[in-house]
């Protein structure tokens, strides 16, 4: 028997966003249980699968959530993308509507997940077809407004760069967690030169050190405190572009 202990898996939420018949279910199974239905229903609410992955060396499990993309579902799926880790927001490549949908899906998952917006991986995802109406300069662009650094072409039809998408997400999710964590440590760090600073100038003005510690605990707390991204979100600086096409 060996004493090494396996190695844990990441568990990170997906959520899958775009408008009704995009084809956001096909690429779930497609990529989950490689099955494609040609003649697939529309999403109630919501529907998730679990998926585990290897990336770069490291295991994942994938809670993968398929949202119902039709307006008349939005109070259903919105309770879900709180506490997502990335958010994989698609359109039809034939259906220029669809991409245009894009904004308001961006918008309503900020909203209702509460993230930050240039500080979450978001991918952009074209699902491929026969007549393309979207030009591949039109979504860099998008992207590009709205500081989106990932897009990727799939299609759950002949399954290629499915699976490519996914490990996209991770690597980006990975790419700003690395990121977000050394932001964390260099914030965490106290300038000590700053609080002596601080005590000279006391010093000169009061004409004495009586109060210096009391006064610099309250007229600089924050130096002592816990940052505050502690205690919510970490920040999520912007992450190195990838562009992947068919
Ligand atoms: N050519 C092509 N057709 C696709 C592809 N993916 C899906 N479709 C077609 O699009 C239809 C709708 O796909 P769904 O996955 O159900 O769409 P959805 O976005 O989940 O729709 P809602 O559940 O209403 O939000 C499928 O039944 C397929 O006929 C693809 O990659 N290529």
């Amino acid at each position: 028997m060996t004493n090494m202990r396996p190695h844990k898996s990441t568990l990170l939420k997906v959520v899958i966003l775009g408008d009704g018949g995009v084809g956001k279910s096909c690429l779930m199974n497609r990529f989950v249980s490689n099955r494609y239905d040609e003649n697939n229903f529309h999403t109630i609410g919501v529907e998730f699968m679990n998926k585990d992955v290897n990336v770069d060396s490291e295991k994942y499990t994938l809670q993968i959530w398929d949202t119902a993309g039709q307006e008349r579902f939005r109070a259903l799926r919105t309770p879900f993308y709180r506490g997502s880790d990335v958010c994989l927001l698609c359109y039809a490549i034939d259906d220029h509507d669809s991409f245009r949908g894009l904004k308001q899906w961006r918008e309503e998952f900020l909203h209702y997940a509460d993230v930050k917006s240039e500080r979450f991986p978001f991918i952009v995802n074209d699902l491929a077809s026969q007549c393309r109406q979207v030009s591949s300069d039109e979504v860099k662009q998008w992207c590009e407004k709205f500081h989106i650094v990932s897009y990727i072409e799939t299609s759950s039809k002949t399954a290629a760069n499915v699976s490519e998408a996914f490990t996209l997400a991770i690597r980006q999710w990975k790419h700003m967690e690395r990121i977000a964590e050394v932001e964390l440590k260099s914030q965490d760090i106290i300038d000590l030169t700053k609080s002596i600073r601080l005590a000279q100038n006391r010093f000169c003005c009061t004409g004495g050190s009586r109060n210096i510690s009391g006064s610099l605990e309250s007229e600089d707390e924050s130096m002592y405190s816990p940052s505050p991204s502690r205690f919510g979100r970490r920040p999520m600086p912007r992450p190195v572009e990838q562009h992947y096409q068919l």
